[in-house]
């Protein structure tokens, strides 16, 4: 259930503490030991206001005036900390019982997908601290992680591969698209079908799935929830149909041919006594961790290698010689574990395009790293936006895309070597594997990690594999690398600001070749 990012987590943990705390105006008290302030120039609102124009990289642009590994921002009374250090993040990770994720679940939950107060009372469930009984975001961690694990994600992953196989093995030969709507889009249907089964909303009335991204576009200033029905109608009215689509599933019993992780969350929903149009619109939330991260990255993956034709060769041939194991047949076991190329770039294109906050709850007054407090009822954020882009943790060369980055390392290389060599005899330092953020860390890092790369990987392979990306019809070049759209706080992987028109053309000599993506 609980499938917030810590970005919008942070935006959204902040509007919820200025609900309770908009009527107090004073400068808020800082204790000595917390991290050094930061007070903005419009008191109360003027970080608030930061975050909004400037979206992830407002912390990154305070950051580099403060010049401290952690600080606090005033906002509304309250104070949020703002970690960049990868050391420090891996402390307020290790104190994960009072830097508490569900707790910022809980209040963020009802915002995000607009549930009844019966419902957010139920996800509250104030018994649970004084009887000591799990809430039901704790117990749906039970149920939707294991499942997602690697041993155990066999049946989820032959699901998602036979429905991308038939995807691709549908494009006919010339077939124009947009490069992001096909990558999102050919995602999140599939995961639907894997995961909800084949009477899925989004399978039986296919305009959901852009009311899906209609609302996953506007969410933040939906959990705002300043008149979201007024300054945010079409997200709001899209989540409203969204959220019916999945109470008629639900009482239509559809649910019994999902996936056994939804039929389980399903049951916790009901025992909890939580409403079939809660426990609804809670799915449209669900969906959103299935359906839109994997996409954005394939995209992105695509972008970086389309548009430096030699890398394409050499993916091309590292796939070929390593992963494909009869004509069409990929195996992604074997793009895993012998395809370090391609494992590289995927996690070097979530370095530059997925500067992930995460956030936490603090409990509990509390001292981190022997050094700094942090109050109670605060939040506390690990930066991605400062850690992924920091010079001084990955090289002069930050903001470049360098293939081999990640060669052979999942934390990733300070001074990578150049992009023709292997990485042999070369003075590159490990970064520390804190500051690499795209999937959180610690108690709650993303339980989908290994789905998502299974997912990612095993797109690219097909594309390079089977595909020439042309530009379309009367076009002489393909528009590769948009700008990565920054003025936004992204739920976890930024978006470009432009689509690419692209025409998709199937391989000399593989024209009739069926595709089949493999374990
Ligand atoms: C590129 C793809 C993805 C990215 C970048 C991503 C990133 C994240 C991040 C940053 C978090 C918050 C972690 C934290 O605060 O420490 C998260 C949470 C979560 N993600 Fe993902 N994710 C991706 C794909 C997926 C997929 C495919 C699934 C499911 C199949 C998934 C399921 C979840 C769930 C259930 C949570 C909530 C965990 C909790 O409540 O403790 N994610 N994800």
């Amino acid at each position: 259930m609980a499938i917030i990012s810590g970005s919008v987590a942070g935006v959204l943990a902040l509007a919820v503490v200025a609900g309770a705390l908009i009527s107090y105006f004073g400068r808020i008290q800082v204790d000595s030991r917390e991290p050094p302030v930061v007070h903005p120039k419009i008191p109360f609102i003027g970080h608030l206001i930061g975050m909004i124009r400037h979206g992830p990289l407002y912390f990154t642009q305070v950051s580099s005036k403060v010049k401290a590994p952690i600080f606090t921002l005033p906002v509304l009374g309250n104070r949020t900390y703002v970690c960049g250090s990868p050391a420090l993040t891996a402390a307020i990770q290790r104190a994960s019982a009072t830097l508490d994720f569900d707790e910022l679940i809980v209040h963020a939950m009802p915002r995000f997908v607009g549930l009844s107060k019966e419902a957010a009372e139920i996800l509250k469930d104030p018994t649970a601290t004084t009887e000591g009984s799990r809430r039901v975001v704790e117990m749906a961690h039970s149920v939707i992680n294991p499942p997602l694990q690697p041993q155990n994600m066999e049946d989820l992953t032959m699901k998602q591969l036979k429905n991308f196989s038939d995807y691709f093995n549908g494009i006919r030969n010339d077939q124009e698209f947009k490069l992001y709507h096909m990558a999102t889009r050919a995602v999140a249907f599939a995961s639907m079908d894997t995961f909800y089964g084949p009477k899925n909303p989004f399978k039986l009335n296919n305009d959901l799935m852009e009311d899906f991204f209609v609302w996953e576009t506007d969410v933040v200033p939906y959990m705002v929830g300043f008149f979201p029905s007024i300054f945010v109608r079409k997200a709001t009215q899209a989540l409203s149909r969204m959220g019916k689509s999945f109470e008629e599933y639900i009482n239509n019993g559809h649910v019994k041919e999902a996936h056994a992780l939804i039929q389980s969350r399903q049951a916790l929903h009901e025992d909890a006594g939580i409403s079939i149009p809660d426990q609804g619109r809670l799915e449209v939330g669900l969906s959103l961790a299935f359906n839109v991260n994997a996409g954005i990255t394939t995209f992105w993956i695509l972008d970086n290698i389309y548009s430096r034709p030699e890398l394409l060769e050499e993916i091309r041939r590292e796939v070929r010689e390593n992963a494909i194991t009869a004509p069409g047949t990929i195996s992604y076991a074997k793009l895993k574990d012998s395809c370090h190329l391609l494992a590289s770039v995927y996690r070097e294109t979530m370095r530059i395009n997925a500067p992930m906050n995460t956030a936490r709850w603090v409990k509990e007054d509390i001292v981190i790293a022997d050094t700094y407090l942090l109050r109670k009822g605060s939040v506390v954020q690990a930066a991605g936006g400062i850690m992924h882009w920091d010079p001084e943790l990955w090289g002069e060369d930050v903001h470049s895309f360098n293939p081999r980055r990640f060669w052979g390392t999942q934390s990733g290389l300070k001074n990578p070597p150049a992009s023709d060599q292997k990485g042999e005899g070369k003075t590159s330092q490990q970064v520390h594997a804190a500051a690499f953020r795209a999937f959180g860390g610690g108690a709650s890092m993303c339980p989908g990690r290994f789905f998502a790369q299974m997912e990612i990987m095993s797109l690219v392979a097909v594309v390079v594999s089977g595909f020439d990306i042309l530009p379309p019809q009367g076009k002489e070049k393909v528009d590769w690398n948009p700008a990565r759209d920054d003025t936004k706080f992204p739920f976890a992987v930024s978006k470009p600001v432009r689509d690419i028109d692209v025409r998709f053309r199937r391989r000399e000599g593989m024209e009739d070749l069926e595709w089949k993506l493999d374990l």
